[in-house]
């Protein structure tokens, strides 16, 4: 199958390079130029397991392309994927305007029959809108199908978990599409649910912001834990055992960040408000998270007295491990936080490397620690669970170190007279 995939970020280049292993012919489209130059070079933009292996044996087999000409590849395709970002607006509603832009461009590019997979979250209502949009500026009904298909990679896992999906979300109007849908993921061994366009819209909100709803439980959990001196894990242990539960996503911490717990539970809202219907549950999902990182600062400004002019060594700058990626970073959120208090900041990832006015950053994590009065643990890479503690306590000026993943182990810190604190780990 040809097939052109438009918007190459996180989603879009793993799913073209994925569709292109399958052995479809790929053009994977964007506007961003310097995106493009380094993937015509060889080299990817982004920091994802596995991918760029991929991507380098793909191009060379001659089935993955990229370029910004989305008039030619439309032209050549049967099948266009859309994946361009939807990033929140000021007040949280998803900003739709490169995903419009693209719908409008369609609109002027289609003379054959395309099947359109929309992959981008978007809200409820809005692939009914594209089909709207479509015939309103005159293309004929026949000369196109819309097919709802959202996507639920991890970052970090994203090559994986395109290969191994434990379903197919396929939103659709008529039944047509399913068979391109088929040959598109051939040799996808997972189940296709199938439902309206809404339907598969709102499978994708109500996927994230349950898990969302698991971190901010168990991390409110861990908030009377704390208070009653239990510690979490044995609580996340208990419960996860218990199969209607589930183990996963009960890790206690500074709560989720990303490119889109924070935004898709703050869209869903949206959708919610727009028919009346009050969010409760996601609202308090959203307080929960918003201040768990204002508790941890408590902490760590009780165990100094003050951070003003203390130097703060913050690890992780990513908003989970085994990504460069720092959109809604909780570790940025702690830092700003840090900085207005008037703290020195530091920080060491073994990825994302800047520095700014308010943050020095190194490329040695021991030397992100010299004099460091306090030690925050933001993002779980496990080079940190490997360090050695005994040079840490040698290097560091203070003692404290906020583990705000639960990753570390206190005893191992312990042991050098350095003070641990976890989130609800006693
Ligand atoms: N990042 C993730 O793990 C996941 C993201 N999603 C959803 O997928 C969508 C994309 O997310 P990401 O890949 O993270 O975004 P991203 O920001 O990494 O990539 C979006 C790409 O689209 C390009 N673009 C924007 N307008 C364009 C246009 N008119 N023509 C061509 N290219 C254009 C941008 O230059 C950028 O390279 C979002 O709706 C997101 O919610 C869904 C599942 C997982
Ligand atoms: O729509 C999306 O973009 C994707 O969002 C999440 O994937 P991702 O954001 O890459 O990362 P997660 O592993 O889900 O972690 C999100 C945040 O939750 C936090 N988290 C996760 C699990 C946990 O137990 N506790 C916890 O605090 C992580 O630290 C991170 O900040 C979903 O897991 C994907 O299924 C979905 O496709």
């Amino acid at each position: 199958m040809k097939v052109c995939v438009i918007g190459t970020g996180y989603v879009g280049l793993t799913t073209g390079t994925v569709l292109a292993d399958y052995g479809h012919d790929v053009y994977c489209i964007d506007k961003d130029q310097h995106k493009l130059s380094l993937l015509n070079k060889g080299k990817i933009p982004i920091y994802e397991p596995g991918l760029q292996e991929m991507v380098n044996h793909n191009k060379v087999e001659g089935r993955l392309h990229f370029s910004n000409n989305l008039k030619q590849s439309v032209n050549e395709c049967s099948v266009i994927v859309i994946t361009v970002g939807t990033p929140p607006n000021e007040d949280g509603s998803p900003n739709l305007t490169f995903f419009q832009e693209v719908i409008n461009d369609l609109s002027e590019y289609l003379t054959s029959h395309k099947t359109i997979i929309v992959k981008s979250t978007v809200p409820p209502g809005t692939n009914e809108w594209v089909e709207q949009m479509l015939l309103e500026k005159g293309l004929q009904p026949q000369l196109f199908d819309i097919v709802s298909n959202p996507e639920f990679l991890r970052e970090g896992s994203a090559v994986h978990d395109m290969l191994y999906p434990d379903k197919i979300v396929i939103g659709i109007k008529r039944p047509e599409p399913i068979k391109t849908l088929q040959t598109l993921y051939y040799n996808v061994n997972a189940p296709f649910i199938i439902t309206s366009l809404t339907g598969a819209e709102l499978i994708k909100y109500a996927s994230n912001a349950f898990l969302a709803t698991k971190i901010s439980f168990i991390n409110e959990i861990a908030r009377i834990c704390d208070a009653y001196h239990v510690d979490i894990k044995d609580i996340s242990l208990g419960l996860g055992t218990d199969p209607r539960i589930g183990p996963l996503f009960l890790n206690a911490g500074l709560g989720y960040g990303g490119s889109c717990f924070p935004k898709d539970v703050q869209a869903l809202q949206h959708a919610a408000l727009k028919k009346n219907i009050v969010p409760e549950i996601l609202k308090a999902v959203q307080q929960v998270n918003d201040t768990q990182i204002d508790l941890y600062f408590e902490k760590l400004v009780n165990e100094l007295s003050t951070v003003k002019n203390k130097k703060i060594t913050v690890w992780g700058l990513a908003f989970k491990p085994e990504t460069d990626d720092t959109r809604f970073s909780r570790s940025l959120r702690f830092i700003d936080k840090l900085v207005s208090a008037g703290a020195i900041v530091h920080a060491y990832d073994p990825i994302v490397h800047f520095t700014n006015q308010s943050l020095t950053c190194h490329t040695n994590i021991y030397e992100s620690i010299v004099d460091a009065d306090a030690v925050i643990v933001a993002t779980e890479w496990s080079e940190f669970k490997n360090i050695n503690w005994k040079k840490v306590k040698d290097i560091m000026k203070g003692n404290v170190v906020i583990d705000g993943r639960n990753f570390l182990e206190p005893q191992a810190l312990r042991k050098y007279n350095i003070k641990y604190i976890g989130v609800a780990r006693p």
